[in-house]
């Protein structure tokens, strides 16, 4: 679940967009912790810096922001769904064909092998990584460039995106940048990642606007920008350096019978938003198509309370106290701790030090981080009956290690309530969740879980219940005469927004087992690492890179064109 940014600002003669999209990279953090990267445009300049790492090992704590020219930038933060975790694959990509492009995509693509065929055979482009967002990338090039033009127009840009959509299956939402003419961002028509977009006036010239985009309202908010709409499923928008904001509905939301169709009583689209982003990707200070994150979890805190008192009632008098798993799920445990009456304690301390499990690359390092990121107040669960609550349980990695600390410290029963229901399939949509097998309740029953992570009893919230918390934390209607009535639920129920091509899933578990092993012989274990055979944006420490310049699109004359990439990680 990566975070993508994108700035533009209404001064041209400003050369700091670079500053502002760093700053915003550090409210979306929690959205990928791999990899991040900018990429800054000057005139007809494209520089970048990218590589593995948090934000501030990346830009050096900010010093290398001062490379990063320009009054325009796209930024990402990856958590890698597709490919490998190398340094080569974070983003964002850049092709020098046409214009000068860079982009910045978060989400999943599922047909990956037919996208490589097509680029490979039909559109003759040369991919250099296994990452999806590539293949992206270079359909909108070629579609672009096929335009056979000098220069393109906003018009050209939309209609190139046309054929992204044609065929691009899986979900994504971009940003992009064209050389020395602007930004753009695009959401896929089942509005599956968040993406949206504000303004603010600008600092240093009277009567201009700055136009921002970020997968979160939070960034955009704090940034100081105001009139945050979300870019709808399907939609686009491009904002020329100088200019302001012109939307296409690229393609119409897709159509089913639960979603994305007309209403034909109020000519509204309905739309989905993604349930595992109020669940557990996103902030709790943001809002993602007009409803509060903050207030889905209030309410799925509450709605499971009352799930409990209907079916587990002898259990629910026994709870001595409501402990939540830190930090995701405290903002539902106070409602369901007043829901049963009972009190709530924050018994388990979050180190600060240490950042978010679920989304790090490998099993040991998930397993070890849940330790070194949660230990117990000793004396809140010495001789009491604890009611553990989290917002999900995927893999088990935080249940099982946090009951066994709960019992390590003196609990007598442990209750494991969900604030989500049980995830039983593969996320396709840009988790990391690929292969059902490693789904502690994929096939399982909630005995055979909770026998597993050592629990006396687990407790799920409904999809139902999951899907009313959310809708009722509608706070602002959604630009564009679009409605909720449903969400992307595919975790929960198997039911995906996509179609799925033929042995996906078995091609993904078979990457993932390639994966595993390569990851061990990294680690030693098997032997040998592939620092030699990495591919060639994944330049150790950087260094300008000897790309072709793009042609004399978008430039102002005189300018030389090429780009400086700056690429830092796989360091051995
Ligand atoms: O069953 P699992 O595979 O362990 O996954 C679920 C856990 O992972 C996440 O926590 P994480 O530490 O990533 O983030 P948080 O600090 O935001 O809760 C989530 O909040 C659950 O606690
Ligand atoms: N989580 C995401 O959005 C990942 C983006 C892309 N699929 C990658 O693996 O880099
Ligand atoms: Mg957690």
């Amino acid at each position: 679940m990566c975070g993508v940014t994108a700035l533009l600002l209404g001064d041209t003669s400003a050369s700091t967009a670079a500053i502002d999209l760093h700053n915003s990279l550090y409210f979306l953090q929690h959205r990928g912790q791999d990899a991040a990267g900018i990429t800054s445009n000057q005139g007809g300049r494209l520089y970048q810096c990218k590589g593995n790492g948090l934000v501030a090992k990346v830009f050096d704590e900010g010093k290398r922001i001062q490379n990063l020219p320009g009054s325009s930038a796209i930024a990402h933060l990856r958590y890698p769904t597709a490919g490998t975790s190398s340094a080569s694959e974070a983003q964002p990509f850049y092709v020098n064909s046409p214009f000068g492009l860079s982009l910045a995509c978060n989400g999943n693509l599922v047909n990956n092998e037919e996208l490589q065929k097509y680029l490979d055979l039909e559109a003759r482009r040369h991919i250099n990584t296994d990452s999806d967002s590539e293949l992206l990338l270079n359909v909108f090039a070629h579609a672009l460039g096929e335009l056979g033009k000098a220069r393109a127009n906003v018009e050209d840009v939309f209609k190139s995106l046309q054929d992204v959509y044609a065929r691009c299956n899986g979900a994504f939402a971009c940003t992009a940048l064209i050389a020395g003419f602007g930004i753009l961002g695009f959401r896929d028509q089942n509005g599956i990642r968040p993406l949206m977009i504000g303004e603010r006036p600008s600092e240093t010239k009277a009567g201009a606007k700055d136009y921002m985009m970020a997968s979160e309202s939070i960034a955009l908010q704090q940034l100081g920008f105001k009139n945050i709409r979300d870019i709808l499923p399907g939609e686009a928008v491009f904002i020329e350096k100088g200019g302001h904001p012109q939307f296409r509905q690229i393609v119409k939301p897709v159509s089913s019978p639960t979603r994305g169709v007309m209403n034909p009583r109020r000519e509204k689209w309905l739309t989905p938003p993604p349930s595992f982003e109020f669940v557990y990707f996103a902030r709790p200070d943001s809002t993602i198509d007009g409803i509060s994150v903050y207030k889905s979890r209030r309410f799925m805190g509450s709605k499971l309370a009352k799930r409990m008192k209907e079916t587990m009632k002898d259990l629910v008098d026994e709870i001595d106290v409501v402990i939540p798993v830190p930090e995701t799920s405290n903002t539902a445990a106070v409602d369901m701790a007043t829901e049963l009456g009972k009190p709530c304690s924050n018994a388990f301390v979050k180190n600060r030090y240490v950042f978010r499990t679920f989304i790090l690359p490998n099993q040991k390092a998930r397993m070890s981080g849940v330790r070194r990121k949660l230990s117990p107040i000793q004396s809140e669960f010495k001789g009491k009956v604890v009611c553990l609550l989290d917002d999900s349980i995927v893999r088990g990695t935080t249940s099982k290690e946090i009951v066994q600390m709960a019992r390590e410290a003196g609990a007598t029963k442990v209750i494991f309530a969900s604030c989500s229901p049980a995830v039983k399939h593969p996320h396709v949509y840009g988790i990391d969740l690929a292969d059902p097998k490693e789904l502690i309740a994929h096939s399982r029953t909630d005995d055979e879980i909770a026998h597993i992570i050592g629990a006396d009893r687990v407790i799920y919230l409904d999809l139902a219940q999951c899907v009313e918390a959310c809708l009722e934390a509608r706070v602002e209607p959604v630009v564009g005469g679009m409605d909720i009535t449903a969400f992307e639920v595919g975790v929960f129920n198997g039911q995906y927004r996509t179609a799925i091509p033929d042995g996906y899933f078995d091609h993904l578990s078979c990457l993932h087992g390639k994966k595993k092993s390569k990851k061990l012989q990294e680690e030693g274990v098997g032997g040998g690492s592939d620092a030699q055979t990495q591919p060639v944006a994944a330049v150790v420490n950087g260094g300008p890179m000897n790309v072709s310049a793009p042609p004399e699109t978008h430039k102002t004359p005189g300018e030389k064109s090429d780009i400086s990439l700056h690429n830092f990680g796989d360091e051995k």
